[in-house]
């Protein structure tokens, strides 16, 4: 393995399908080549985890199908590695940096007890409006991005009903929410959750870029259930909202940046400070 100074694991969570997601990820993490390497771990398929002490920063991918269903071995060891680095971070001083993408962070949540997850009526799909919290207007990761912010949302499960006391207890907070729908009797989705000040998860994806988008719409079927799951006039402003700079450019810019520049900038002082 190289010896750039931080090692990112890459956990592909896509059980071997066709996804735009880790081509995303690689693309943001390359921004970051002069001092990171990486490698991808095929969490689903192979059952790789990383060794833990091998590797700084963590990005768990998004997946398809239920993430309350695993198939007894993944999932187990799975949520062992996440219980290993938080004991990790509890321990020692030089800490292991967590982001959850969609499928994992739909595992996160369930696995920390946060709240349910559900399967919603329909999927979500497109360019979303992403609503900070209280606490999400002040979170380091979304620094940069406006309230409300946009980004790409693929999924058909949902995690809502926080247990806010486990949330306290856990000293976790919700740092941003779906839009608010059009139908009352539908709960606002949680989209971000920040599970501890290594830890952070979101929904929606924050690796997206409108090539990747476009490029899953050039699937004929694909275009077709969107188009008309949306109707012509949102499909198009859709895609219109993809030209635009402030929206997905925007937060494929800031929000994974961020993650990796918070968590390089911890580990190099911290590692400094304890080779002083
Ligand atoms: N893109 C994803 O990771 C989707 C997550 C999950 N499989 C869902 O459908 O909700």
């Amino acid at each position: 393995m190289s010896n750039k100074i931080i090692k990112i694991a890459l956990l592909d969570m896509y059980n071997g399908e066709p996804n735009q997601g880790m081509r995303c990820i690689i693309d943001v993490v390359n921004r970051f080549s002069p001092v990171v390497s990486f490698k991808i771990f095929d969490v689903r398929v192979k059952c790789e985890l990383p060794d833990i002490n091998k590797f700084d920063i963590y990005i768990s991918t998004g997946g398809p199908g239920n993430p309350l269903i695993g198939d007894g071995n993944w999932d187990v060891k799975y949520y062992e590695f996440i219980d290993s680095l938080n004991k990790w971070n509890n321990e020692n001083a030089i800490k292991k940096h967590v982001l959850f993408i969609c499928h994992s962070f739909q595992m996160a949540c369930l696995h920390f007890g946060l709240a349910t997850v559900t399967k919603r009526n329909d999927t979500s799909f497109g360019v979303m409006t992403i609503h900070k919290t209280k606490e999400g207007l002040v979170d380091p990761l979304f620094e940069g991005l406006a309230d409300p912010f946009y980004a790409i949302d693929s999924r058909d499960y949902q995690v809502i009903q926080p247990k806010l006391s486990i949330f306290a207890k856990k000293g976790a907070k919700i740092i941003s929410l779906e839009k608010i729908r059009d139908h009352i009797q539908y709960e606002r989705a949680i989209m971000a959750v920040r599970f501890t000040d290594y830890f952070v998860g979101t929904q929606f994806h924050p690796e997206a870029d409108p090539i990747s988008f476009v490029s899953h719409l050039r699937n004929k079927d694909a275009k077709e259930k969107i188009r008309a799951m949306k109707g012509k006039r949102k499909f198009r402003n859709m895609l219109e909202d993809l030209l635009d700079d402030d929206k997905i450019y925007r937060t494929n810019e800031t929000l994974i940046p961020n993650f990796l520049r918070i968590a390089i900038n911890d580990l190099m002082k911290t590692k400094k400070m304890l080779s002083n």
